[in-house]
């Protein structure tokens, strides 16, 4: 047998496996990595989270993939590029983090790579109904693989897309297992560069499948605004828009866009909410630029106003909902101050309640999913024709 299958095959029968869950959001703030260990597979999955860290991208990093990201022309040469160095920059990050933990490669079984999303284009974003629903993400597998000396599954989206899905949001899938409760009835919401979000009607096993979906822009208007009139990375705490109003008109005309009133489950990305648009909708309905702490403080309202009409949206006849919020906006004291304004009725807390760093959810995410891919039957999704299918997810690199 091939050394490697025989290597995998005695990962795929350990009762606890030690993953490196990778996520390079659509902020492109950096890298998070989450070392986790995983019990067990399917709905008795358990994950005990041991070690959580961003690791920041430096300038140079960050302005070559912008130039590659949610962009409709790029240099395919770039692009080819970008593939190959981001994952070697990875596998350097997570040697440098697992060094700093005193963590020895060798003890890792999985690296679980989301990699990065240069361009998403389901069907609403193409609009071509004959075409697929497509999305890429690069930082190669094999790089990070025969770089780190760890085995690594990478490019999960790719078999969404392949069953009929939009390639996100993934996180429901998860969330059903990890979080669903007997008893109480949960919604959660993770605020990144783009929010999205999971309804868990409570009861374990419940014949309700879990919903989840976009909701629209996160962070990501803000921070590109931020960026543009402030020179800084976000609005820490939300001071900026704190000193800001919102402009009502710019904020009803934001709200008009068509992915607002599209019906759930769906996604996006910023292919579709960039300062651009904003700009556009100021041009094209003869709005004054906003002074830069009101557009802040309009596109945080934004984002509050849309999780919180995605939220009284959903179909449901539940109540006592819990709201549970992960990702980089739940520190955004003035976005969730509104979000609760917005939510009466609503318990809103932190997801760190469920016992999770906010930051790392979706790095688990993707931990779990390999871990599924390793070691389980794989997750129930609905494929083109409506029927519920096994899928398991990501592709398998070996280091050699
Ligand atoms: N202290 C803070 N105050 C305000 N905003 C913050 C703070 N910390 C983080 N953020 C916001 O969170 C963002 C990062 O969030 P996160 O890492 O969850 O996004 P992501 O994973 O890149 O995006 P996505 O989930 O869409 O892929 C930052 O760009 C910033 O806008
Ligand atoms: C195509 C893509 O990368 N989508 C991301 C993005 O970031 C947030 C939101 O848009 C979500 O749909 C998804 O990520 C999370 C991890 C998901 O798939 O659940």
């Amino acid at each position: 047998m091939n050394p490697s299958i025989s290597k995998l095959s005695g990962i795929s029968g350990k009762k606890t496996r030690r993953i490196v869950g990778l996520m390079s959001g659509t902020s492109l703030d950096g890298l998070d990595i989450a070392l986790c260990d995983v019990t067990g597979s399917g709905t008795d999955t358990s994950v005990d989270l041991v070690r959580f860290d961003t690791i920041s991208y430096d300038r140079n990093t960050r302005e070559a993939l912008s130039e590659i990201t949610s962009v409709e022309q790029a240099e395919l040469e770039k692009v080819c590029i970008m593939n190959a160095r981001l994952g070697e920059l990875h596998a350097q990050m997570i040697l440098d983090t697992l060094d700093k933990w005193s963590i020895k490669p060798l003890d890792v079984d999985c690296i679980a790579s989301h990699g990065q999303t240069i361009f998403h284009a389901p069907k609403s974003k193409h609009g071509v109904n004959d075409l697929p629903n497509a999305t890429l993400q690069i930082g190669d597998g094999d790089h990070i693989a025969s770089k780190t000396g760890i085995l690594t599954i990478s490019d999960f989206r790719q078999k969404h897309t392949a069953v009929g899905g939009e390639g996100a949001p993934m996180a429901g899938l998860v969330d059903e297992i990890l979080f669903r409760h007997a008893h109480e009835n949960r919604i959660l919401l993770n605020i990144g560069g783009i929010a999205n979000l999971t309804l868990l009607p409570a009861g374990k096993g419940n014949h309700r499948p879990a919903m989840t979906t976009d909701t629209g822009p996160g962070n990501t208007l803000i921070d590109a605004a931020v960026r543009k009139y402030f020179a800084r990375n976000y609005d820490k705490d939300g001071e900026i828009a704190q000193s800001g109003k919102v402009d009502r008109t710019l904020l009803n005309k934001l709200k008009e866009h068509p992915f607002f009133k599209r019906s759930i489950p769906k996604t996006t990305g910023p292919e579709l909410f960039n300062l651009a648009w904003v700009l556009e909708i100021l041009s094209a309905n003869q709005i004054a630029i906003p002074e830069p702490e009101d557009l802040i403080a309009t596109l945080t309202r934004l984002t509050a106003e849309t999780i919180a009409e995605a939220i009284h949206n959903l179909e449901h006849d539940d109540d006592n909902i819990q709201v549970y919020v992960s990702g980089g906006g739940v520190h955004n004291k003035l976005l969730m101050k509104w979000l609760k304004e917005h939510l009466p009725g609503y318990w809103i807390q932190n997801f760190k309640k469920l016992g999770l760093d906010p930051d790392a959810k979706e790095a688990v995410l993707f931990a779990v999913l390999a871990n599924e891919t390793l070691a389980g039957e794989g997750f129930r999704l609905e494929n083109h024709s409506k029927q519920l299918q096994k899928v398991n997810f990501g592709k398998i690199s070996f280091p050699k």
